[in-house]
């Protein structure tokens, strides 16, 4: 069992104040792996303290220390990474594959495109070149309060930390605690690569617990927050009486509009989408909408992609699905697919109850609902695993309405061979993030929702501009004074 009780505050590790005891469960064998504290309220003053006092002069750093820390960061990061990969498949559930590739990559991915935008972010220029005695100042927030979900663990910290750091904030870190493990090795790295006593902390904890405490704190300038629709609006109420800036990425409900022009293998490569990371993505494409005359044989595909798919330890290797994160996950699963029954969708693959050959661990079967309607709770609600819904549509326009129609706007996607009908439709879609053809976007491109995903973007320059201030100065001298 693994001892992984301390925090990291003020550049060293110390032994939690008024901290309890809580076991990180390996969702394979529903046996704990790891114990973790979780912190009070005097742990979350320390790390804020910390932060506070380390802010003056990390905020006036130079954009040289930054970038050499940045650099050393992304070289020991690489060197550790497989001990990534590792923390994440036993804190989470990915299998060792994916943890290899995806969820570590895109964190190198991250670090790399964040030091691209630090050498060129401008953070002090001219209004405009008539008015040259205006200028516009880009200067950090303060300390910033960094709450992250289990998901994409490394993916979320990265988001959040890095740009903290490189725009001069200084941070206090709060992971999930149902995957903290790969947080305490950023943390590591950190300290390893030389970020200065204060400017990164990170103390475990719940959100009753150290998430409340940190939202409302005076000394808190910032709340960056990633996970549920539910926390996002508590952590906004508990924020608002100290005005403090709340940036939100939150639930969605992605549809993936298939129209009949669209490759070959767009419906499996669309229903394999959704079960990936046992469909634990908060972009994951769940609402499957097929133009009518490709709707069966694509219940069809949908259908095939799911009973091919194993599901199997997240220690083997191999594209197989691992469990869901925890028990509570797994329940309320379960609820959504009897509830997509009663509601008298079409179960075509997967359903109730664990997968053949386990008796134990959060394994969920690759699940497909065909001829859903738009007021079902499976179409209307996010799961958050391994569970496609799917209906047809007739016209373009009716397309648009399904898709729209949900409180969610975070990432859509449409498949046609049809260019002026993909951009036409891209601009009509009500979310952050529109994939045509499941082009991938570019490292540095805003990540971010609309409507209830969220209010925030992370990634390159938008990433960047959550953690400054703007500042407006009349009567500036040229920068040769
Ligand atoms: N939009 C995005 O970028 C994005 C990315 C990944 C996941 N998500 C969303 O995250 C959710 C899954 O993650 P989860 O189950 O960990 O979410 P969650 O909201 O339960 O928890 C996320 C984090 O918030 C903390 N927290 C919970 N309640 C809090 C409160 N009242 N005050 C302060 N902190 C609180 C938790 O301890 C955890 O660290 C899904 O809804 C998913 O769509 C969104």
């Amino acid at each position: 069992m693994i001892d992984a009780r301390k925090f990291f505050i003020g550049g060293k590790w110390v032994d939690p104040i008024n901290g309890t005891d809580r076991h990180v469960i390996d969702s394979a064998t529903e046996d704990p792996i790891a114990t973790i504290s979780l912190g009070g309220s005097a742990d979350a003053d320390a790390a804020v303290a910390a932060a506070k006092s380390a802010f003056p002069s990390w905020s006036v750093s130079t954009r040289e220390e930054r970038l050499g820390l940045l650099e050393e960061i992304l070289a020991i990061y690489r060197r550790r990474r497989s001990e990534l990969a590792d923390a994440v498949t036993n804190e989470m559930g990915a299998p060792t594959d994916l943890s290899n590739g995806l969820h570590t990559a895109l964190g190198e991915i991250h670090i790399e495109a964040f030091i691209e935008v630090l050498k060129n972010f401008d953070f002090g220029h001219a209004l405009r070149p008539d008015r040259r005695r205006d200028h516009i100042l880009y200067e950090p927030i303060g300390v910033c309060a960094l709450i992250t979900p289990w998901n994409w663990p490394l993916n979320q910290m990265l988001l959040k930390v890095l740009p903290a750091m490189a725009t001069g904030c200084t941070s206090v870190l709060k992971p999930s605690e149902e995957a903290p493990l790969s947080a305490l090795i950023i943390a590591e790295i950190f300290d390893e690569a030389g970020v200065p006593a204060g400017v990164f902390n990170l103390v475990n904890g719940d959100g009753a617990g150290v998430g409340n405490c940190l939202t409302a704190h005076p000394d808190v300038d910032l709340v960056s927050f990633t996970g549920s629709t539910r926390a996002g609006v508590a952590i906004t109420k508990n924020a608002a009486d100290t005005v403090k800036r709340v940036s939100l990425e939150l639930g969605g409900k992605g549809a993936n509009i298939i129209f009949a022009d669209a490759v070959e293998n767009a419906v499996k490569a669309g229903a394999r989408r959704c079960f990936n990371n046992s469909g634990q993505t908060c972009i994951a494409p769940t609402r499957m909408l097929v133009e009518r005359s490709r709707y069966d044989q694509a219940v069809k595909e949908a259908t095939e992609v799911a009973e091919s798919l194993s599901v199997d330890l997240p220690q083997k290797s191999g594209a197989h699905i691992g469990p869901v994160v925890n028990a509570s996950q797994f329940d309320r699963i379960q609820n959504y697919i009897d509830i997509g029954i009663q509601e008298g969708a079409n179960l075509t693959a997967g359903g109730p109850g664990r997968p053949d050959g386990h008796n134990r661990g959060y394994f969920v079967k690759p699940t497909v609902f065909a001829d859903c309607t738009t007021d079902m709770t499976i179409v209307k609600e996010e799961i958050f695993g391994p569970v496609l819904t799917m209906m047809p549509f007739d016209t373009e326009e009716d397309a648009i309405a399904f898709a729209n129609d949900t409180p969610f706007g975070l990432a859509n996607y449409i498949q046609t061979s049809d260019g002026v009908r993909a951009n036409r439709v891209a601009r009509a879609l009500r979310s952050g993030m529109v994939e045509i053809n499941n082009e991938v976007r570019a490292p540095g491109s805003p990540f971010g929702g609309y409507k209830q995903s969220g209010n925030g973007r992370e990634g390159g320059t938008w990433g960047f501009e959550e953690f400054l201030e703007v500042k407006s100065v009349t009567g500036w001298f040229s920068d040769e004074v």
